[in-house]
C-alpha cells in the first residue's frame, strides 16, 4: 500500500552505496546472503534480550539490503533469475527471523497474547508471498493486495521499535500484530480473487482427463 508508493524514492536513495559496491566488484548474491544474515544475527540477538530499539534500528538497515541487491543487480547488468530466487527465499527467512524473535521475546515476558500473536504472524504472513509465488508459477501476476512485503515489515518493525523508543503501551504492539495478521489474510484473499478472475472454473492442463491411474475399470 504504501510500500509501494515508496519504492521508487527508496531505489533513488539506494543508487548511491549500489553504485559504490559496483565499483568496489561486490555482487548483488553478496548483498543479498550479507543482508539477510544480518536480519537473522540483530532479531535474535537483540529483542529476545530486550533490545527493541537497538533491534528495531539494525533490522530497519538490514531490510533495506533487500532493495540495495536488486539495484547492485541492474546497475551491474547482474540480474539472474538464480538471483530472484534467492532473494525471495531468503526474504522467508527474513520475515521469520523478525516476528520469531519478537515471539521469543513475548514469551520471555511471560505475554502470551504476544506470542501467540507474533507466531501467527510468521504463519499466515508468508501466505502473502506463497500466492504471489503459486500465481506466477501458473503465469499470473498476483502483488496486488494492501500489505505487500515492505509494509508488513515497517509496521512490524516501527510498532516494536516504538515500546521502546516512545513508551507505547505493549497492548498498542498487539494491536499492530492483530493488524498484520488481517491484513495478510485480507492481501492472500486479494491474490486469490486475482487467480479467480484469470482462470474461473478453466480445467487443470497438466491433468489428462479420465480415469485415476490405478483406479478399479468402470462397471458393465
Ligand atoms: C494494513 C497495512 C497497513 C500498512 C501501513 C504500513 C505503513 C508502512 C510505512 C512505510 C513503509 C516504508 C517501507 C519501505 C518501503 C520499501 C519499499 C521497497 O523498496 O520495496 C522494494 C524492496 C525490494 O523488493 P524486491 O526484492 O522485489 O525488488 P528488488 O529491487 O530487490 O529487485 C529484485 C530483482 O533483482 C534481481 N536480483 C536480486 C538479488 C540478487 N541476488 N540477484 C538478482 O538478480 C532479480 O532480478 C530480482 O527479481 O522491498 C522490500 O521489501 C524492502 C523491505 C524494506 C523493509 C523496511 C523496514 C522499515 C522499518 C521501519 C521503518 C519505519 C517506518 C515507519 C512507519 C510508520 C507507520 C505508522
Ligand atoms: O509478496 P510480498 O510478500 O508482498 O512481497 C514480495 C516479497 O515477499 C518477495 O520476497 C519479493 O521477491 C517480491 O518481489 C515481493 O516484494
Amino acid at each position: 500500500m504504501i510500500a509501494r508508493r515508496l519504492r521508487g524514492v527508496v531505489r533513488a536513495v539506494m543508487l548511491v552505496p549500489a553504485r559504490g559496491l559496483v565499483a568496489l566488484g561486490v555482487g548483488p548474491d553478496v548483498v543479498t546472503v550479507v543482508g539477510t544474515l544480518g536480519v537473522v544475527v540483530s532479531a535474535f540477538v537483540f529483542w529476545p534480550a530486550g533490545r527493541l530499539e537497538l533491534g528495531a534500528w539494525l533490522l530497519f538497515a538490514f531490510a533495506m539490503f533487500d532493495s540495495l541487491d536488486g539495484t547492485v543487480a541492474r546497475l551491474s547488468g547482474r540480474s539472474t533469475r538464480w538471483g530472484a530466487f534467492l532473494d525471495s527465499t531468503l526474504d522467508r527467512v527474513a520475515d521469520a527471523s523478525i516476528f520469531g524473535a519478537l515471539a521469543i521475546w513475548f514469551h520471555l515476558q511471560g505475554d502470551t497474547t504476544g506470542l501467540v500473536l507474533a507466531v501467527l504472524v510468521v504463519g499466515f504472513g508468508a501466505l502473502v508471498p506463497y500466492a504471489r509465488a503459486k500465481a506466477e508459477s501458473m503465469g499470473v501476476d498476483a502483488s496486488n493486495g494492501i500489505a505487500e512485503r515492505g509494509d508488513r515489515l515497517a509496521l512490524g518493525i516501527f510498532a516494536t521499535w516504538s515500546v521502546q523508543a516512545l513508551g507505547v503501551p505493549v497492548a498498542v504492539l498487539h494491536g499492530v500484530l492483530a493488524l498484520l495478521l488481517l491484513a495478510s489474510v485480507v492481501t492472500t484473499a486479494q491474490r486469490a480473487v486475482r487467480v479467480l478472475q484469470a482462470f474461473g472454473t478453466e480445467p487443470d492442463p497438466r491433468v489428462v482427463p479420465g480415469p485415476a491411474p490405478g483406479a478399479a475399470p468402470p462397471r458393465r
